[in-house]
């Protein structure tokens, strides 16, 4: 029986509470509350300079804020430092940026299996074994270097990094933003696939109207919170 038929609500993946954080003399957040569950997909649009990579920089521990909880699956990454929060990241949260953050030397199962080495599934042919599982559930072609790789192909490489630890949470920023149509809407559409069919949570920042508009619900990032929005007024206010 599903959760939804019965019991309570799952714990959520990502509950962001009360975050206030300014830059210079600009209030960036102020008392922002987020909640994603697993299984669901949250579109986050704002004006450009509003803090939407910064919201996903406060979700990775990447800066930290001058108040209030970032809890990702239940662990305040506030309060995390050096290891704890390395293991953290590693283990639990999957990142796909607007240009993939590949090693541009290294082959695309080398830059997807070395994610697997660095976290806790350090065997290395284990490692190896499912990055090219997911390198082939992703149709993404045996290259050289990461180069050879078409926009879209290094992005869905850049996809299979991100999930190659399970992660509980998957962030990303512009994950779209160098692709055409064509590349933009499949890469949208394996992203969206992927909290209905690996349970994950999923943030995804984005300007693009037909990405948005893909999520579960839609948020804009205004005067340092997130209100609910309608995608075209969300993109393009
Ligand atoms: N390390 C930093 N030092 C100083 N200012 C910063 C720093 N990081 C971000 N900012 C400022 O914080 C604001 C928010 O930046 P952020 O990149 O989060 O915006 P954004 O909504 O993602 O913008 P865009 O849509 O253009 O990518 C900007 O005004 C930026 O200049």
């Amino acid at each position: 029986m599903s959760n939804s038929d019965t019991g309570p609500a799952p714990d959520p993946v990502l509950h962001i509470q009360d975050l206030n954080y300014s830059v210079r003399d600009r209030t960036l957040f102020k008392g922002l509350q987020l909640s994603v569950s697993a299984g669901e997909s949250v579109a986050i649009t704002g004006r450009s300079g509003s803090g939407k990579s910064t919201l996903l920089s406060s979700i990775l521990g990447l800066i930290k804020p001058h108040g209030g909880s970032v809890r990702v699956t239940g662990a305040d990454v506030t309060k995390l430092r050096g290891k704890q929060l390395a293991k953290l990241r590693s283990e639990t949260i999957g990142t796909v940026f607007q240009f993939g953050e590949l090693l541009p030397e290294l082959s695309p199962l080398d830059n997807v299996a070395l994610a697997a080495l660095l976290s806790r599934s350090a065997d290395r042919a284990d490692g190896y074994r499912r990055a090219q599982e997911l390198l082939d559930e992703l149709r993404v072609p045996r290259a050289e270097t990461t180069e050879e790789l078409s926009g879209g192909e290094h992005q869905r490489t850049a996809v299979a990094r991100a999930l190659i630890n399970s992660p509980e949470l998957i962030l990303a920023d512009e994950p779209t933003g160098s692709l055409d149509p064509d590349a933009t809407a499949r890469i949208a559409e394996l992203l969206f696939e992927l909290p209905r069919r690996r349970r994950c949570g999923l943030v995804l920042v984005t300007h693009d109207v037909e990405v948005a508009a893909q999520a579960d619900r839609v948020l804009r990032l205004e005067a340092g919170l997130l209100v609910p929005a309608r995608v075209r007024e969300a993109v393009e206010a």
